[in-house]
């Protein structure tokens, strides 16, 4: 089975990619010592009315698992849900000796790996990611944490977890456009790290719901390294990982969560980054191109909505972690696979790439 392992001493873990995976997992908790834990499953209204049961029967009669549900989409990323789920799960008897089981998309694995790490003072989580978004990035770092009003993931933790289960079976039942969505997350690591990969990814048919299990696990092999890297994010290398998300962040952040999915507003967000790497970083304008039609094989958004005001964006971005002493460290492109961390991009810099997504 595909296999990456991430290494990060005592918070190693390994990604298993396999399909058929998810009806295995009890056996696979077992196998990985985590047997002896109490579960609780995290997941939301869609994604466990498809495949709670079979992960739930997975455990048979004994250690069966307990099921706390949100309602589906990003507005559930909040610090009331993180509230709303300890107490359920308080109240379902769960304690230190429980661990919880992530079932879902990056919304659900965000808001679930939070509760993990507060929860009783942290317990240990497994991520089941079943998105494309949480298969190829977000169940895969340890970066938890939901939203507020004034911008994205502002409150969080660092929380590994101990086992990541990928089964790209579980991809069958996304609708087009999160399927669709996904796939920005994918062409960001094509765009900072592996340049081949963009032929690869045009070979998807984004009708179909088939993924090849190498190609998941050649990303997340691509995380993993940059993870074990600069695991805190203090180094500016895991910063590259931001490729997109600077404006991504800030458009997504100006709507209300949900209206705009968070690989769409990413697409945005390349988009933008890409127009920056050309003045800042020497990008050639075709290699913009090819990243740009991938972006549109995939159906993913290229033109601002007329409804986000610039200045919006521009408020709801002031607030990126990556900004120091006032300065926005931007994640630029000087060729296809060679991303950099800059900080000479000045704020109307920021202001005419999004001007820019209106042509
Ligand atoms: O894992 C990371 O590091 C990333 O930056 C991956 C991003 O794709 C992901 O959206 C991440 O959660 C964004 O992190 P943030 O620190 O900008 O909130």
């Amino acid at each position: 089975m595909p296999t990456v392992q991430v290494d990060l001493d005592d918070r190693s873990y390994p990604v298993l990619v396999e399909n058929g995976l998810l009806s295995k997992t009890a056996d696979l908790l077992a196998q990985h010592g985590l047997s002896g834990l109490r579960p609780a499953i995290i997941s939301d209204e869609a994604v466990s009315r498809y495949h709670s049961k079979t992960l739930i029967e997975s455990f048979g009669a004994g250690n069966s698992p307990t099921l706390h549900t949100v309602p589906s989409g990003e507005a559930s990323k909040s610090i009331s849900q993180v509230e709303n789920l300890c107490r359920e799960m308080i109240r379902a008897g769960h304690d230190r000796r429980s661990m919880i089981i992530a079932l879902g998309g990056g919304v659900v694995g965000d808001l679930a790996g939070f509760v993990a790490s507060i929860f009783y003072r942290s317990i240990p989580f497994v991520q089941i990611p079943t998105t494309i978004v949480s298969q190829v990035d977000s169940s895969v770092g340890g970066k938890t944490g939901v939203n507020v009003a004034e911008g994205k993931n502002l409150l969080g933790a660092f929380h590994q977890p101990k086992l990541v289960i990928v089964d790209p079976e579980t991809l069958r039942t996304l609708p087009a456009r999160e399927f669709h969505e996904g796939f920005a997350e994918a062409i960001k690591h094509a765009a900072i790290r592996d340049a081949a990969m963009l032929d690869d990814l045009l070979t998807i048919a984004p009708q179909k719901r088939d993924v090849p299990a190498d190609l998941l696990a050649r990303n997340i092999a691509i995380k993993a390294r940059v993870v074990e890297s600069d695991e805190y994010e203090t180094k500016d290398i895991r910063a590259l990982l931001n490729f997109g998300h600077t404006i991504g962040h800030g458009i997504e952040a100006s709507l209300p969560y949900g209206q705009i999915l968070h690989g769409e507003a990413i697409s945005l967000g390349i988009r933008a980054a890409l127009h920056i790497s050309e003045k800042h970083s020497g990008l050639q304008p075709e290699h913009s191109t090819r990243i740009l039609d991938l972006l549109g094989h995939f159906n993913l958004p290229l033109t601002l909505p007329e409804s986000i005001a610039t200045a919006t964006v521009m408020e709801k971005l002031s607030r990126d972690k990556k900004f120091k002493s006032g300065k926005i460290r931007f994640v630029t492109l000087s060729e296809i696979g060679c991303a950099h961390v800059i900080d000479s991009v000045s704020l109307s810099d920021l202001e005419e790439a999004i001007h820019h997504l209106r042509g």
